[in-house]
């Protein structure tokens, strides 16, 4: 499987980000999360993919499975690359969006959000969820792959041991902070790019770290190189 870098394009508006993937020399992976996608609508979609880059819209459906299937209708004609839900929707929910992709013969790579890299344990507990969170996600991965997912977004540092145990997936990691950044912006647990890769991480996600470099495609050139470099 290819394994690439996802750059996150949290920015508020189209032109911050146009002027940003101008800055580059190819096509990317790119993520447009809820900042740009709830501005700028679909159409945003449209445009970077007419740029020839890739994207994982990163919108996170959580409703119940009539709306969460809803939405996935509503986004097939997009043709993402990949697409995601945050598995507490539930089985039904999941299952439902598979069926969708698989019915429309759609490419597209459904992922599921396990527990968010900003969250540490005490988190969990204030929402009065039990277990460790190694657990929790290891759960939720567990009821997620079972229902259809074709992988799971969550910490690298959850990565080695959800495919020894739940087998191989596509494993989508945010939360990377090359040296020397770790414990900055609201991540908590993360990684650096060649601890990701070795962990197993299929795709890692960037975004301030490329995105508040002074030059972010050097940044973008190294955080890659540093991934792939420990490619087996
Ligand atoms: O558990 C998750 C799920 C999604 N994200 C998203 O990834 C990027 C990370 O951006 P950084 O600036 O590198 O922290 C961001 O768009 C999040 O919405 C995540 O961080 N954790």
């Amino acid at each position: 499987m290819a394994k690439d870098v996802i750059v996150a394009l949290d920015f508020s508006g189209k032109e911050e980000a146009y002027e940003f993937l101008d800055k580059f020399d190819q096509a990317i992976y790119t993520k447009v999360g809820m900042e740009l996608f709830y501005k700028e609508g679909p159409d945003i979609v449209r445009e970077i993919k007419k740029r020839g880059h890739k994207v994982f819209l990163d919108l996170k459906f959580h409703d119940i499975p009539n709306t969460v299937w809803g939405a996935v209708r509503s986004v097939l004609d997009l043709d993402v690359d990949m697409v995601n839900l945050h598995i507490p929707a539930g089985k039904k929910a999941i299952q439902g969006a598979r069926e969708i992709l698989d019915q429309a013969k759609s490419s597209t790579i459904l992922l599921g959000v396990t527990v968010l890299t900003s969250m540490e344990e005490e988190d969990l507990r204030d929402l009065s969820i039990q277990g460790s969170l190694k657990d929790v996600v290891k759960s939720y991965g567990k009821l997620g792959l079972d229902a259809g997912l074709h992988g799971l977004v969550c910490s690298a540092q959850e990565v080695e041991d959800l495919k020894k145990d739940l087998g191989n997936f596509i494993a989508v990691t945010p939360g990377i902070r090359p040296g020397g950044q770790a414990g900055q912006d609201d991540q908590k647990r993360t990684m650096t790019p060649a601890q990701a890769a070795k962990a197993g991480s299929d795709y890692i996600v960037v975004g301030r770290p490329i995105r508040n470099a002074q030059d972010p495609l050097e940044a973008y050139r190294a955080i890659k190189a540093e991934f792939l470099k420990e490619e087996v």
